[in-house]
């Protein structure tokens, strides 16, 4: 049965999800990396997909930005099809020049000041944490592919666009340790924890709040593909 967001039928989506925030890099996993996917959701344009990675059956769907649209998908993945493991593919921000354009970062934990976990559950945490079974066969997926990674706790905000008066990067590098900022991740491990299920985030620095380098919208959307195969690895030993 469908959901308000989402149109698949039961047994359509696998227990293994990869998530990006961006719908259209779904599609390009899809099509690139999976064997014969079939699209399970078109509401709002949160394309879903179902197909096979070496013989094992994987999903892909958009997250679309933010805490409240992750909050909607993820636990309507996990509490109504069944998902046992949501792995985010994300794309994040800088907090540190030692992080540059195309690193790869395993979220250790998201901090976050945002209310999503205190509104949702009563959960007055500001650090939500990943599964550490999942972080861990991401670590083991990214060795054997020799493709580096750096796991550090990340900032999961509200904001995309600060004003000059809020010491935003600086601050949250030094008083809470985050080398990098996303979304979103501080809501999915949240969902996870309360609803029983499984979650991790893998990072592509896609720029810089320290060197403002960037990618394009376009390299946000296709060329993470070293995050991509990571993760798709990853979800082989759990799905
Ligand atoms: O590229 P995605 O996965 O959307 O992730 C990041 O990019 C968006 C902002 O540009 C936010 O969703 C942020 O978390
Ligand atoms: O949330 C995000 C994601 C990518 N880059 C940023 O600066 N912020």
């Amino acid at each position: 049965m469908s959901t308000p967001h989402n149109q698949a039928a039961n047994g359509e989506i696998a227990k293994v999800v990869l998530m990006p925030g961006d719908p259209l890099r779904a599609k390009y996993i899809a099509e690139t990396f999976l064997e014969d996917p079939t699209m399970f959701n078109t509401v709002r344009n949160m394309y879903g997909y179902t197909g096979t990675y070496k013989g094992t059956r994987i999903s892909v769907m958009g997250s679309g930005m933010g805490m409240p649209s992750i909050g909607i998908y993820s636990y309507e993945l996990f509490s109504h099809y069944d998902v046992e493991c949501i792995i985010r593919i994300g794309s994040a921000g800088a907090y540190t020049e030692e992080l540059h354009l195309f690193d790869l970062v395993l979220a250790s934990e998201a901090w976050s000041e945002s209310t999503f976990a205190l509104a949702q559950s009563g959960d007055d945490e500001t650090l939500q944490k990943p599964s550490a079974r999942v972080n861990a066969a991401i670590k083991e997926a990214a060795a054997s592919l020799q493709k580096p990674l750096t796991e550090a706790c990340i900032h999961s905000s509200d904001v995309f666009y600060y004003e000059a008066n809020v010491d935003g990067h600086r601050e949250f590098y030094a008083k809470h340790g985050c080398v990098c900022v996303e979304m979103e991740s501080f809501a999915l491990f949240h969902n996870a924890k309360v609803l029983g299920k499984h979650a991790a985030c893998l990072l592509t620095i896609s720029d810089s709040l320290v060197t403002h380098e960037e990618t394009t919208a376009k390299q946000r959307e296709n060329s993470f593909t070293n995050m991509m195969e990571v993760a798709l690895e990853a979800a082989l030993k759990l799905a």
